[in-house]
């Protein structure tokens, strides 16, 4: 399975699936890693590995579209397998998807559909969740609502801040992705309407509940 991955900061998730790779747990390999912010250290994780890079520089588009169709273009070159986002702090444009369609999965740090969007971990410590997570979906014009392929709950502890709960889903994140792409390079997913089938999958490994004091 040929993997393009796009990133735009720091590159954990790209560097848990690269070991995913290495460790031959995953059947592929990253033949590009694009970022739209020069400086992502994701691009030097990507060449410590010998990964091919590039930086398409938005400032140099007046438009999205524009900005995506150059993408488009850059990627099919590749003739990947999949479009990984990983980090990618982009909305992608109706064509961008077009183009690629099926084939394009992201990594998001909560329970699609709650708390798309940006800082998803904020949204579920200031809403009081008890539990979060992170998903693995593939990517449709929709924002963060494709279907799930993946997912991981995550508590949410009564002293956490932004921060100590990121760092807590980011560790099942580094997890689920490299999870949900070895099923991909595996030929084990279906999708039929929104629901993703894995074949061979075990479900269960239910969250553990807090103590129900009394009741
Ligand atoms: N068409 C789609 N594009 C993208 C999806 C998707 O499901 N459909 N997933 C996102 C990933 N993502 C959350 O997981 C996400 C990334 C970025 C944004 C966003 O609002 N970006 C702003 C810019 C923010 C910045 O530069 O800091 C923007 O593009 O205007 C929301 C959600 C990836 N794309
Ligand atoms: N809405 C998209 C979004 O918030 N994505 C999140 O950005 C981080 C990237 O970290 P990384 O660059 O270390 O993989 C990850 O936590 C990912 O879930």
């Amino acid at each position: 399975m040929n993997l393009v991955v796009l990133i735009s900061g720091r590159g954990t998730n790209l560097e848990a699936i690269i070991r995913g790779i290495n460790s031959k747990k995953i059947k592929g390999k990253i033949s590009l890693v694009i970022s739209n912010k020069k400086d992502a250290k994701g691009l030097k994780i990507a060449e410590k590995y010998g990964i091919k890079t590039e930086f398409i520089d938005p400032s140099l588009y007046k438009t999205r579209e524009e900005y995506d169709l150059k993408l488009a273009e850059r990627i099919k070159k590749e003739n990947p397998d999949l479009v990984v986002l990983a980090g990618y702090m982009r909305i992608l444009t109706d064509g961008f998807i077009d183009t690629f369609e099926n084939r394009i999965i992201n990594i998001h740090p909560s329970l699609i559909p709650a708390f798309q969007g940006l800082k998803a971990q904020k949204q579920a410590l200031e809403f009081g969740a008890k539990f979060t997570g992170c998903t693995v979906h593939f990517v449709t014009k929709e924002l963060d609502s494709g279907p799930i392929i993946v997912q991981a709950v995550v508590p949410v502890m009564p002293d956490d801040s932004e921060e100590t709960l990121s760092e807590r889903i980011l560790h099942y994140e580094h997890r689920i992705y490299p999870q949900a792409i070895k099923w991909l390079s595996d030929g084990r997913v279906q999708v039929k309407n929104r629901h993703v089938i894995v074949k061979g999958a075990k479900y269960g490994g239910l969250p553990v509940n807090p103590e129900l004091e009394d009741f």
